[in-house]
């Protein structure tokens, strides 16, 4: 399929009773890209991420990682082999500190009072990396949101992934995490060689941060390409604008580092009136 893939998948299908939810899908990351899945909701994001992780089975198609055949292979045995998935909802222990989580992480799930010592530097130095060093010894509870998220983000780095799902990691970080998140992930992409794909609703985030985007749209691959040509795609534009954006539709958010204002309501961008409250369509400028 696609040369040098890390992971690919093809021909994915999954139906949920009469939803189709995914058709024919095709994805595939290279070592040291950062590729982004965007698409409105229903889409199918999520559901493609669980095929790629191993948490759903697909009703058809193939996943492959490093080469290798792992459809059928459980979450476990992709994570031993180097695939690692962040959460929307955070999947740390609360009753261990974050740096605990880190050395549990490498050692196979299982606590044992401090670990070893090989673990616990590790454990130092990822979180420095992703500049949680001062709370190493805090609990995961007690984190505001966004230092929450990044501590996921360290847990899943706690041992150096080849293929790092992330699932909406910048959402409820604010601005300045936002960009210590995308430092982290570049650099996890270009030092270490990691695949990445992030599903993420803050477009102007993926827009910024990815080199590549696949846009889904009603379980298909809707389009595919570098940010400017996917921000140019007018089948794209059709997808978010006639999905409806504004609150109460549970829209894509916007407003990225750096991604500028939203222009709402103008004819060019399509902004729709719903019941007195402007929505604005994403950011795909
Ligand atoms: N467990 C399920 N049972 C039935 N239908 C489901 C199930 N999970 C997902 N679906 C349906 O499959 C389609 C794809 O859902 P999915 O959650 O993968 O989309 P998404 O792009 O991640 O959406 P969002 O951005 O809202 O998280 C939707 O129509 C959804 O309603």
């Amino acid at each position: 399929m696609s040369g040098g893939a890390v992971l690919e998948a093809s021909g994915i299908g999954v139906r949920f009773g009469g939803v189709r939810a995914l058709h024919d899908v095709r994805i595939a990351v290279r070592p040291g890209e950062i590729c982004g899945l965007i698409g409105p909701n229903g889409a199918g994001k999520t559901t493609l991420f669980d095929v790629l992780s191993g948490i759903r089975r697909p009703d058809r198609g193939r996943v492959r990682l490093a080469g290798s055949d792992v459809t059928l292979r459980p979450p476990a045995w992709r994570a031993r082999h180097g695939m690692r998935r962040t959460f929307q909802r955070q999947q740390l222990f609360g009753q261990l500190t974050v740096a605990d989580n880190l050395v549990v992480a490498q050692e196979g799930g299982r606590w044992r009072r401090g670990g070893a010592a090989r673990s616990r530097e590790r454990a130092a130095e990822v979180l420095a990396a992703c500049g949680l060093a001062e709370l190493a010894g805090a609990y995961p509870g007690t984190l505001p949101v966004g230092l929450g998220r990044m501590a996921e983000l360290a847990r899943a780095l706690a041992e150096p992934p080849r293929v790092l799902l992330l699932d909406e990691p910048a959402s409820g970080m604010t601005a300045a995490e936002r960009g210590r998140l995308a430092g982290v992930v570049r650099r996890l992409a270009a030092d270490e060689g990691c695949a990445v794909l992030l599903v993420e609703h803050d477009v102007g985030f993926v827009m910024d941060l990815c080199s590549r985007v696949v846009v889904l749209d009603l379980g298909q691959v809707l389009a595919e390409g570098d940010p400017a040509r996917v921000r140019a795609d007018p089948a794209v534009r059709e997808a978010y604008l006639g999905a409806g954006t504004g609150p109460g539709t549970g829209g894509v958010e916007t407003g990225g580092v750096g991604t500028g204002g939203v222009e709402t309501g103008g004819v060019e961008t399509g902004g729709v009136e719903t019941g007195g409250v402007e929505c604005a369509p994403p950011d795909i400028r």
